[in-house]
């Protein structure tokens, strides 16, 4: 069991998380192992606690009263105070040498964000000792949770699987709940990496399949995977079931709800994911698994906002060899990661990874300033339809119609690449527009679709 910081928002959530867990131990469903988030928005205030220290304040008051306050209202005890004044002491310590210093290297935020999970879990696991769960909290890195060194966005080593398997199978109690710091991991020389932003999900992903447990489950502060983000959409719906890939394509093409790699595991080891709501813990929420299993022709709608779309036009002649060789082993050289992609014989227009960005002068255009013209433009989204690509006529006639009536022009559109998602490039201020007409369109039934009939011409 997965629980985000939305389910661990304070000593509240924390209290009906940890009687959730013992009403599921009641009936026979005791987890492995509970892996936790660090509480509520603790992760962005040490990232801001961070950008203070380089600025020259350092002030960890509000996490300390979070934490404190926390314990104190369930009487945790002075050890587990003593405990967490000791992380908070450390983190100040820290925030006292980047002020110092005034450096923050991806290796020094990693360790900095770390204080989140390392003190939810111990309050977590206290809790549930009080109530008569014998719990024990874990770093990851003692489980065996080893990583890449890429601060910020580091892998999970495939060594670190038959190394959690050994810790749940020799050395963990199977009557103690094991609480685990999600989002964190160890370098192999014990450098503290994560796992990148919602990077929960993949840990527990990661201890489900090394463990090969019959589910994993994720729980959240919505009723699942839903049609489009709730945020955006209120009449959006919970899809009760999706595939792995659908799931793993709508986290990658913006949906916040789930880490995009956290799918990875549980494909390989074949181990259903299921999305629940901790607010609301009666509802089924969706299972993720190996085949789509959904009528609808659409499964959900996505976007990626703000993001640059770039055209590259050869300045070779036509025909010539060599090309697109030449733009992604600079793409390649650069570092630079592509989302969308459509190309002719002469040119490619591509989308960015929101992580990278350029811009005129950029060392990317200078490389590829010989072969060929770049033009940079920015303000554009990403709306993606998770749907099955056999469809795709259906799809496309259906959206093409909606686009035409809200005058949206489409600027770019990409489909084929994978099975399970149609892209459209759009201008960045159509897209709310664009997106709760779609969901009107595909969900609300608010649409007539004609589709044609055998006898009539298409
Ligand atoms: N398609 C979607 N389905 C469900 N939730 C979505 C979707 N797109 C975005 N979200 C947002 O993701 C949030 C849950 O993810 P997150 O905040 O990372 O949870 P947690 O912190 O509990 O892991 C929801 O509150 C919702 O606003
Ligand atoms: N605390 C980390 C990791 C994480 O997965 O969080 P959440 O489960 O609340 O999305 C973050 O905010 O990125």
């Amino acid at each position: 069991m997965k629980f985000g910081g939305s389910s661990l928002a304070d000593a509240e959530r924390i209290e009906h998380v940890a009687q959730l867990i013992k009403s599921q131990i009641a009936i026979g469903n005791r987890p492995a192992a509970v892996i936790c988030s660090a509480m509520g928005k603790t992760t962005n205030n040490l990232l801001n606690a961070g950008d203070f220290a380089l600025e020259g304040r350092v002030n960890v008051d509000a996490l300390r009263t979070l934490h404190h306050t926390t314990i104190k209202e369930f009487d945790l005890g002075q050890h587990v105070a003593d405990d967490i004044t000791e992380l908070l002491n450390e983190l100040e310590n820290m925030l006292n040498g980047v002020k110092l210093l005034q450096e923050l290297s991806p290796r020094s935020l990693d360790m900095l964000v770390s204080f989140g999970e390392r003190m939810s879990i111990r309050i977590m696991a206290a809790r549930l000792n009080q109530i008569g769960v014998p719990a024990e909290a874990y770093d990851s890195w003692t489980i065996g949770m080893i990583t890449t060194s890429e601060f910020g966005d580091a892998r999970v080593l495939p060594s670190s699987m038959e190394k959690i398997k050994n810790t749940f199978s020799n050395k963990i109690d199977p009557n103690t709940v094991a609480i685990v710091t999600g989002f964190i991991g160890h370098t192999e020389s014990g450098k503290i990496t994560t796992l990148g932003r919602g990077g929960s999900d993949l840990t527990a992903t990661t201890i489900g399949a090394a463990c090969s447990l019959d589910e994993i489950q994720v729980w959240k502060d919505v009723d699942g995977i839903m049609s489009c983000d709730p945020r955006m959409v209120r009449s959006a719906v919970p899809i009760s079931r999706v595939s792995f890939e659908e799931a793993a394509e709508l986290a990658y093409f913006g949906a916040k709800v789930l880490h995009p790699i956290a799918m990875m595991p549980a494909m390989e080891a074949q181990i259903p994911v299921r999305v629940k709501n901790s607010y609301n813990p009666s509802h089924p929420g969706t299972v993720i698994n190996k085949d789509r299993d959904n009528e609808n022709l659409v499964t959900a709608i996505t976007c990626k906002r703000d993001i640059q779309l770039i055209d590259i036009t050869s300045t070779r002649m036509l025909g010539a060899y060599g090309f697109l060789s030449k733009v992604f082993n600079t793409f390649e050289k650069h570092k630079l990661s592509v989302d969308v992609l459509a190309s002719s014989e002469v040119s490619v227009s591509l989308t960015l990874d929101k992580k990278s960005s350029v811009y005129k002068g950029h060392p990317l255009c200078d490389d590829l300033g010989d072969i060929a013209n770049i033009d940079v433009k920015e303000g554009k989204a990403i709306i993606t339809l998770i749907t099955d690509i056999k469809r795709s006529s259906e799809v496309l006639a259906t959206v093409f119609k909606v686009f035409m009536e809200k005058g949206i022009e489409v600027e770019m559109l990409s489909q084929g690449a994978s099975k399970v998602n149609i892209s459209f490039i759009v201008s960045d201020s159509l897209v709310e527009s664009a997106i709760h007409s779609l969901h009107m369109c595909f969900f609300e039934e608010q649409c007539e679709i004609t589709m044609p009939t055998n006898d009539k011409e298409v």
